[in-house]
């Protein structure tokens, strides 16, 4: 039975939706919700079915099964590890492909992501944080109230990921969308969401709630309380690779 792919304002309501690809059951009677502005990691071992389960809520996976229902608000956008900028599109027509009369919401886009005068540049002339900023740009100008984004920072490096951190966790400060952010990095969804949720056997194995003290640090034992909760649950000890 299709599951009941709705659409409604504010947060996120998944329940029992199957995906299986041939024998194999990758979502096996999964249910979730997110609140409205609520920010949510995804963790789950590698294979687990996060990318399933996110490109089952942007609505890009029309073979989705299940009794339950499906439901996600009307505005959603979404970010890949890769920007998907379009090469031939200067920066500025890359955030606002689509929307009609939205250019200087575009260049305000920008600018909240750090971009201001670079709306005529190439997408090819910015680096790799860069063209990320004009992806989460894309997303901010069309005010979602939801924020699908799939390893965002994954192909960044170090310094780069902590600054993209800060940045988004500025913007949803300010923009308050519902996020459900796909990662491995334990350490990212600690710093980022308010809950962090594992994926085990095609279900939310682990649900926690992130209650640290802000600025986050890495160095709070709180913080390190939480990162060996979800490195146990994720079945790795400290050094190995989810
Ligand atoms: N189109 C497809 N056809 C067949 N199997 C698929 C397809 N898409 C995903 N799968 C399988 O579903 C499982 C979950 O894949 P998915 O990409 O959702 O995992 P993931 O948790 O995001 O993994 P990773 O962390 O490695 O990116 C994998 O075993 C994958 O091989």
């Amino acid at each position: 039975m299709a599951a009941d792919v709705g659409r409604l304002t504010g947060a996120v309501a998944v329940r029992d939706l199957v995906r299986r690809f041939g024998d194999r059951v990758v979502l096996d009677h999964l249910d979730l919700t997110v609140a409205p502005g609520e920010f949510v990691a995804l963790l789950g071992r590698s294979g687990s079915g996060k990318s399933t389960l996110l490109r089952a809520l942007a609505g890009l996976d029309h073979d989705v099964e299940g009794g339950g229902e499906l439901r996600v608000p009307h505005e959603v956008a979404v970010a890949f590890q890769d920007s998907r900028l379009l090469p031939w599109l200067r920066v500025l027509d890359n955030v606002v492909l689509g929307l009609s009369g939205a250019r200087d919401r575009g260049r305000r886009a920008l600018a909240e992501v750090g971009l201001e005068g670079r709306e005529r540049a190439w997408p090819s002339e910015l680096s790799g944080g860069e063209q990320q900023r004009v992806a989460l740009a894309r997303c901010l100008v069309r005010e979602p109230a939801l924020l699908l984004a799939d390893e965002p920072f994954g192909a960044l490096d170090a310094l780069t990921r902590i600054k993209m951190h800060d940045l988004l966790r500025e913007l949803c400060a300010r923009h308050r969308p519902a996020v459900l952010l796909v990662t491995h990095d334990v350490d990212e969804a600690v710093t980022l969401a308010d809950r962090v949720v594992v994926l085990e056997r095609g279900r939310i194995g682990l649900d926690v709630r992130v209650e640290l003290p802000e600025p986050r640090s890495h160095r709070d034992p709180l913080f390190q309380s939480h990162r060996d909760r979800l490195l146990h649950a994720l079945g790795i000890t400290e050094g190995a690779t989810p």
